[in-house]
């Protein structure tokens, strides 16, 4: 976001900025500065002459040397993830080219997996505040802080707001989960051209259950535990109906909702705002674009899949319901489809006894009793409800364990036989070798999928299931790994991250403005994305490598801009949506700036 002394007009080549500011404002202003790079006319006019090295560096190329060269002598990837964006509070155009140019190497340091650690460690590597905190204990004032940020109704494109519940895999991390609005939307940029300065990342703190943040004096949010009820609802209200006014051709993305709320404020809203969850809704669709490639590679059809998913939360469930569908587009009935999938979590198999216990989304896979009477139930310990971030789960294993223990995911594997195993449980190494063994006896390519974020979190690693598997499996991850070499056979591990999907199927809805995102939008985003991998050989990778994201997301945006069009969403109808799709993608280049 550029201050408010600047003006921008023009796309791509034609993009300008007037500008009244003078000397150090133009330096301070992270859109503005070009450091070495304003040319002498520029220098003149904006008052910049003695502020600046004398030298003229109007190749970037010059700039990315030594930025990238600071960067590495960053000791570790932290300090590298700070000195990332003190660059970027510098001088955003440069941040944005070297994360560019560097793509492989430095979204995980921008985003997953080391935003994680930059989210645990927020109170002490803040810098400077990017973004709108809005907190519930002052719902008034939600449209003037929105209003605060300075940005004209025609300014803003997009929204990321998360309420921080359930950060990654690593829980409520209350206000500190503003890096995670703030690492979405530089994906946005870096992979799909969403302009960096028409966005707002934004924090919704509700309060805090995490006890080290509630009784740290260096925490930044409200310390109170978290809100829930009707108060928690109006001021998600509140956060949308402001937007709505503010700035009513933006789109809004919600990031790391817990599972009670996550689909609960989707199901709200999608009828009335362009929005979706990307936990749910991202999630689903790279791990269907994933699947699309698998299942035609395990010459399995997919009416035949036996999907087994592990931890039937947000992502969990929101990737079930994608199978589903998929299999219904494949002639099985909905009834069917949903008989073709097990949820495990903390109590076991879900089953229909638990019924009245089990979040709303869960109720449809849940197991009819009859079926598992003869599942052998393993003895378990009851949670510590204190320290339990699922309560409806925890409660339910705790009634479990009192009787007669819950049917593990074993016990499931033992039965199903499944051919697709899904991990979202947040949980490591739940996928053990005795699990992954068993399943690989009963189907010719089992396909795994461990996708709990960040790496430390995931159920198995690559090189795990290849082996116990004897290079059977397909496998794509949530955190990025390193190819795998097993038998004369190099293995790449596609990334099913989110990433490398939210960013065209935004980017797509933004151009034509679509009125919202259909469910068959969020499919043609799959399929975009899965029509890019098309290397068959032992051993290719299920999905595009993220060094190619730039390209992916464009035709990702495509197919969802093309959707929206056919499905009379879209406000905007441009004739030659490729060029549309193109001309509206911002790069990091500098553009002339005047002076007024
Ligand atoms: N690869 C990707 O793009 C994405 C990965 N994820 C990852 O998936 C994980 C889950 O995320 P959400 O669904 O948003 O969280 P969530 O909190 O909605 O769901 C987690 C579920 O796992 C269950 N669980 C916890 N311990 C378990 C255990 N020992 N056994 C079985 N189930 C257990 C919980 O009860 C809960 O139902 C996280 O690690 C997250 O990073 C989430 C979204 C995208
Ligand atoms: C990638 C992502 O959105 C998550 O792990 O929550
Ligand atoms: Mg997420």
């Amino acid at each position: 976001m550029f201050s408010r002394q600047a003006r921008v007009s023009g796309f791509g080549a034609n993009r300008k900025i007037a500008t009244t500011a003078r000397g150090y404002d133009v330096l301070r202003d992270p859109a503005l500065n070009k450091g070495t790079a304003f040319t002498q006319h520029e220098r003149d006019a904006l008052e910049l002459n003695g502020l600046l090295p004398p030298v003229i560096t109007t190749e970037i190329a010059l700039q990315l040397e030594r930025a990238y060269a600071a960067y590495q002598n960053a000791p570790d990837d932290l300090s590298k993830h700070i000195y990332m964006w003190r660059l970027h509070d510098n001088n955003a155009t440069l941040f944005y080219a070297l994360l560019q140019h560097h793509m492989l190497e430095m979204l995980p340091v921008v985003y997953d997996p080391v935003v994680g650690q930059a989210i645990k460690n927020y109170s002490e590597v803040m810098t400077r505040p990017r973004g709108v905190f809005l907190s519930i204990d002052d719902p008034d004032s939600v449209e003037r802080k929105l209003a605060a940020f300075g940005a004209d109704a025609d300014d803003i494109d997009l929204l990321v707001a998360s309420d921080a519940e359930e950060i990654l895999g690593i829980g409520d991390w209350g206000s500190n989960g503003v890096d995670i609005s703030i690492g979405k939307l530089a994906v946005y940029t870096a992979a799909a051209g969403v302009d960096p300065h028409r966005v707002i990342p934004v924090i919704l703190d509700v309060g805090t259950d995490n006890e080290k943040l509630l009784n740290d004096p260096l925490y930044i949010g409200y310390k109170h535990s978290r809100v829930r009820g009707k108060r928690y609802d109006d001021f998600i209200d509140a956060y949308v109906s402001a937007v709505k006014k503010l700035f009513p051709k933006a789109m809004l993305h919600w990031e790391d909702f817990g599972s009670t709320n996550a689909r609960r404020i989707l199901d709200r809203y999608r009828s009335v705002v362009p929005t979706f969850n990307d936990d749910m809704q991202g999630t689903g669709s790279i791990v269907l674009g994933a699947l699309l490639n698998a299942v035609a590679r395990s010459k399995t059809p997919w009416s035949e899949q036996r999907v087994v998913v592990l931890g039937a939360g947000t992502a969990g469930v929101g990737i079930a319901d994608q199978i589903r569908d998929q299999m219904v587009r494949h002639g099985v009935s909905a009834e069917e489809a949903t008989r073709r999938i097990w949820l495990v979590d903390l109590p076991g198999l879900l089953t229909e006894s638990m019924h009245d216990d089990l979040l709303d989304f869960q109720r449809p896979y849940a197991r009819p009793d009859a079926e598992v009477a003869g599942y052998t139930r393993t003895a378990c310990e009851t949670l510590p409800a204190a320290e339990s971030r699922w309560p409806a789960m925890s409660a339910l294993r705790d009634k479990a364990a009192a009787r007669d223990g819950i049917i593990d995911l074993a016990t499931v594997v033992r039965n199903v036989h499944p051919t697709i195993m899904i991990g979202t449980s947040t949980m490591p190494h739940l996928f053990t070798e005795e699990i992954v063994r068993d399943m690989a006896a009963h189907t010719e390519r089992p396909i795994i999928f461990p996708l709990s974020n960040p790496t430390e979190l995931h159920e198995a690693t690559p090189r795990q299931l290849i082996e116990w598997t004897d290079g059977k499996v397909f496998v794509a991850t949530g955190a990025p790994f390193d190819d795998v070499s097993y038998k004369n056979v190099t293995y790449k591990i596609g990334q099913a991250n989110n990433a490398a999907l939210y960013p065209g199927l935004g980017f797509g809805a933004i151009v034509v403005r679509a009125k919202a995102v259909s469910d068959d939008m969020i499919f043609a985003s799959a399929q975009a994305v899965a029509g890019q991998a098309t290397d068959t050989t032992e051993g290719a990778p299920l999905l595009p490598p993220n060094d190619k994201l730039r390209e992916t997301s464009a035709v990702v945006a495509v197919q969802v801009a093309r959707k929206a069009i056919e499905q009379g969403l879209a406000q905007v109808q441009p004739e030659n949506v490729v060029e549309a799709v193109r001309e509206y993608a911002w790069w990091p280049v500098y553009s002339p700036v005047e002076a007024i």
